[in-house]
């Protein structure tokens, strides 16, 4: 079917609040829920025909109580110690004492954990791919508590791995040996928010999700949004510079971070929690901490701006014939949609197979090669979509776009959403998972999956590609039935040295955390490297701030 015969032109779209069809594709999931008609023809349908099994949960993680730690403890125990599958050496820290434990019971009674069944799930990544053997989770609640930890600990010369909502994907948020966990999860608390400048004042360990929720009632959002909403911790985010969903838009948290509270290693608090859009005097050392993944000191608080609540949202979910399109949809979307684009990710069809596998997720866009979503979010419903209409209008006729759906209303948005947002998850059940987080001229972005995909034939169960085309930044996955070094082999440092060819970067919104620190070299000079270990040894110079992480060991 020649998409040219089955567009609708604009005037032929009718205006509806829900999911509105913009071509005519009958395809397995959906054939016996949709309206058929003619192939070639317009189709309309009721949102409450949309698949139902779209509409579940959005990518959370499971909330650590007991239950849940008692579910799920065996498999715990099944993920290999990072020290013996990566054959790492401790470093000579101090071994936790019995009097160490009673100090910390004494600064912060019965928020000291030692029991082996609770530590288990603070000692293992959200992917289950790395794991520590801490034998103590200290829970702060204030700003003092954390430098009375730290001073301690420096003095006693004891590792500390600090740990948000532990939802990273490069094992930067879990101990490599038995480092003290830190964690800021009674560290919840919002401290201010300005209504006239957006500004929102917060503790580390508040969730992105209810800070989101607290703003929104007020008629604002975070300037970030990522699939780990429902559990990651803003400090976290900040730690590990998040880009997440609508980086595109709003830009990075190193443009909307405007002051941070930071414990450094010896204890000493550092308070730069300014609430100023404006302030040159002298380096701004915030920018230090953002993005070092808790090397150089514990975020405990955070000031942050906060754009208003889009008044109109629209997502529109489509389908391209090759990776070509989805780039020149993309300039396309620019030229017209401009300041009301908020998002622009793309997907290949691997992924669509595995949520539709493994989430029983239904997409009612189906049978392409690659899938684009695009989301505007602006303040006048009526000028948005006649933007939209136009660019759908422009880039169905032009045979870049051939499929299509549109959702305003925000059960439908969600739904669409989750079709992206929960690959992650999806993959999480194809297998072990190997993850690439790579910055790329855009035009080169999708070359890489091909190329590995090559180069790993059988090898490789599944090798896909999706992430924030608008950011020029691919996250290429690869699953396998289990970990192998040999296939670990054949991945690295191909991938790495793949990426330094075209000046990408090897991490382009995850960090470094374990598994990528000795791969800074592809993005970074020797003399940069040596900089940063500078900067590292002046801050924290017995090395006791989340040791093993973000830069390369020595030897
Ligand atoms: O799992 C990944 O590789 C990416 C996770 C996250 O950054 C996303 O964009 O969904
Ligand atoms: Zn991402």
């Amino acid at each position: 079917m020649g998409i040219s015969s089955a567009v609708p032109r604009c005037s032929v779209w009718n205006r509806w609040t829900g999911l509105r069809w913009l071509t005519s594709f009958p395809r397995r999931t959906l054939a016996q829920q949709r309206v058929t008609s003619a192939p070639g023809t317009l189709q309309r349908r009721k949102l409450s025909g949309v698949p139902t099994s779209v509409v579940s949960r959005p990518w959370r993680m499971r909330p650590r109580g007991r239950r849940a730690l008692h579910t799920a403890s065996s498999s715990f125990q099944e993920v290999m110690l990072t020290s013996e599958r990566y054959g790492v050496q401790r470093l000579p820290f101090a071994l936790v004492s019995d009097s160490d434990v009673a100090f910390f019971e004494r600064v912060m009674p019965g928020r000291v954990i030692t029991n082996p069944e609770e530590l288990k799930s603070f000692n293992v990544d959200w992917l289950k791919s790395v794991r520590g053997c801490s034998k103590l989770v200290l829970k702060p609640q204030t700003t003092a508590e954390v430098s009375q930890v730290l001073r301690y600990c420096y003095e006693r010369n004891l590792a500390v791995n600090p740990q948000g909502g532990n939802t990273g994907l490069v094992g930067g948020s879990v101990p490599v040996f038995d480092e003290i966990i830190l964690s800021t999860v009674l560290m919840n608390r919002i401290v201010s928010f300005d209504k006239v400048s957006g500004i929102l004042v917060c503790q580390a360990g508040c969730i992105l999700e209810k800070l989101n929720e607290y703003l929104e009632e007020q008629g604002f959002i975070m300037p970030l949004d990522l699939g780990a909403k429902g559990s990651c911790h803003i400090g976290g985010n900040v730690a590990t510079n998040a880009g997440g969903l609508r980086l595109l838009r709003y830009g990075s948290l190193r443009g909307t971070v405007l002051g941070l509270e930071v414990v450094l290693a010896d204890g000493s608090a550092l308070d730069c929690l300014a609430s100023l859009r404006k302030d040159n005097t002298g380096y701004d050392l915030k920018q230090l901490f953002i993005g070092s993944e808790g090397t150089l000191g514990v975020i405990t608080a955070v000031s942050i701006l906060c754009p208003q609540k889009p008044k109109a949202v629209n997502l529109a979910f489509l389908g391209c014939q090759s990776f070509a399109k989805v780039l020149e949809t993309f300039t396309t979307c620019r030229a017209m949609l401009g300041e009301i684009l908020s998002a622009y990710e793309f997907m290949d069809e691997k992924c669509m197979e595995l949520v539709e596998r493994h989430l029983k997720l239904s997409s009612p866009v189906t049978g392409s090669p690659f899938y684009v979503l695009i989301e505007t979010s602006g303040s006048n419903l009526t000028h948005d979509e006649e933007k939209l209409n136009n660019f759908l209008e422009q880039t169905m006729t032009s045979g870049l776009v051939t499929d299509g759906t549109v959702a305003t209303d925000d059960k439908k948005i969600k739904m669409l959403w989750s079709l992206r947002e929960r690959i992650t998850e999806a993959l999480t059940h194809d297998g072990y998972v190997y993850k690439y987080d790579i910055s790329l001229p855009v035009g080169k972005l999708y070359d890489l999956v091909t190329d590995m995909r090559a180069r790993l034939g059988q090898s490789a169960k599944n090798v896909v590609g999706y992430g924030h085309l608008g950011d020029g930044n691919l996250h290429l996955n690869i699953t396998a039935e289990s970990y192998s070094h040999s296939l670990l082999d054949a991945i690295e440092p191909f991938v790495y040295e793949w990426t330094a060819r075209y000046n990408g970067s090897i991490s382009a919104e995850h960090g470094l955390g374990f598994k990528k620190k000795q791969f800074i070299k592809y993005s970074k000079p020797d003399e940069a490297v040596f900089l940063m270990q500078r900067f590292k040894a002046l801050l924290d110079p017995k090395g006791i701030l989340n040791p093993y992480k973000t830069l390369p060991s020595s030897s």
